[in-house]
């Protein structure tokens, strides 16, 4: 497989973030896809502000854009695999709607992303019995996933209990192949480990959706040493667009075309649209593609 295996798309959060409502809410999805459309990106991921799948449908389809898939906050631990798996029928069903071809899974259980807390140092665990309640939940909502056409993408991500290499492992130790597969986002395990090769060497046969989001190494040291919270790094400026920061982009491709990786790698920055101007911000990441890994 080659490099046309890949699609390239860019995610809503540059612009409007589910994180926090308030940011760039005067961003419409007419001007977020037209943008995405001039910075020369074949799709999006769908954003909490997004509207009914027929409206969405109609606006991609008439800019010719496609949905790789939208985010999925599960509650197993705390709700019950009855309750999420409820929400994520109706969050599949959606997604089939708008042909997308993932459904992204984070258990937000104990999750501290959200709380003015020090996401460095505070990350939440599950017991040994809390673990078991998630993965046998994964199963459920992964073979909910495929009855729908989609795949169930598992997103480690700071401030949750599955954020490090060695939890990744044990998620994919524990988890069927064939129900449950990963999403590699670079940025997150970039600043969780230090280091972000060694979880997509060990890892690339499960992961099936890729977020390229790059780190400034600077606004992560400060962020660690002042003990930010998540939101309050991410609006300091600790995630950019690849090629702005110090993750080398070139190396993960690679190692993904060697793998003949097939699927969507979305562009993910979330930044204060106020700081950094959404679509300055694609067409530079776009521009570091083409010039930098695609050619
Ligand atoms: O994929 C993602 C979705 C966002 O809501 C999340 O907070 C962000 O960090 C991310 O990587
Ligand atoms: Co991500």
């Amino acid at each position: 497989m080659g490099k046309q295996d890949i699609q390239w798309g860019i995610a809503p959060i540059g612009w409007r973030n589910d994180d926090i409502p308030e940011i760039g809410k005067a961003n419409t999805l007419s001007h977020l896809l037209s943008d995405i459309v001039v910075a020369g990106f074949e799709g999006t991921e769908v954003g909490g502000f997004f509207p009914d799948a027929e409206t969405l449908k109609k606006e991609i389809e008439l800019r010719n854009l496609k949905i790789a898939g939208q985010w999925f906050s599960s509650f197993i631990v705390r709700d019950g695999i009855e309750k999420a798996s409820e929400a994520f029928h109706k969050h599949c069903t959606y997604l089939k709607k708008v042909n997308a071809a993932v459904a992204v899974v984070s258990e937000q259980t104990y999750s501290i992303q959200g709380l003015a807390q020090n996401v460095f140092a505070n990350k939440p665990t599950f017991s040994d019995e809390e673990w078991k309640q998630l993965t046998n939940g994964l199963h459920v909502l992964g073979k909910i996933a495929n009855s729908y056409g989609l795949k169930l993408v598992y997103h480690h991500h700071l401030g949750t209990v599955v954020q490090t290499l060695e939890e990744v492992d044990r998620l994919m130790e524990n988890t069927n192949p064939a129900m449950v597969h990963l999403l590699y986002d670079t940025g997150h395990i970039y600043a969780s480990d230090k280091e972000y090769m060694p979880l997509l060497e060990k890892h690339i046969d499960r992961i099936k959706h890729v977020h390229f989001k790059d780190i400034r190494d600077n606004v992560m040291q400060t962020s660690k040493e002042n003990g930010t919270s998540f939101q309050s790094a991410f609006l300091a400026g600790m995630f950019t667009v690849p090629g702005d920061g110090g993750i080398d982009f070139k190396k993960v491709f690679d190692k993904l075309q060697e793998h003949n990786y097939c699927g969507w790698i979305v562009v993910e920055a979330e930044q204060d649209p106020e700081i950094a101007h959404p679509l300055e911000y694609a067409i530079m990441a776009r521009k570091y593609i083409d010039e930098n890994i695609l050619n």
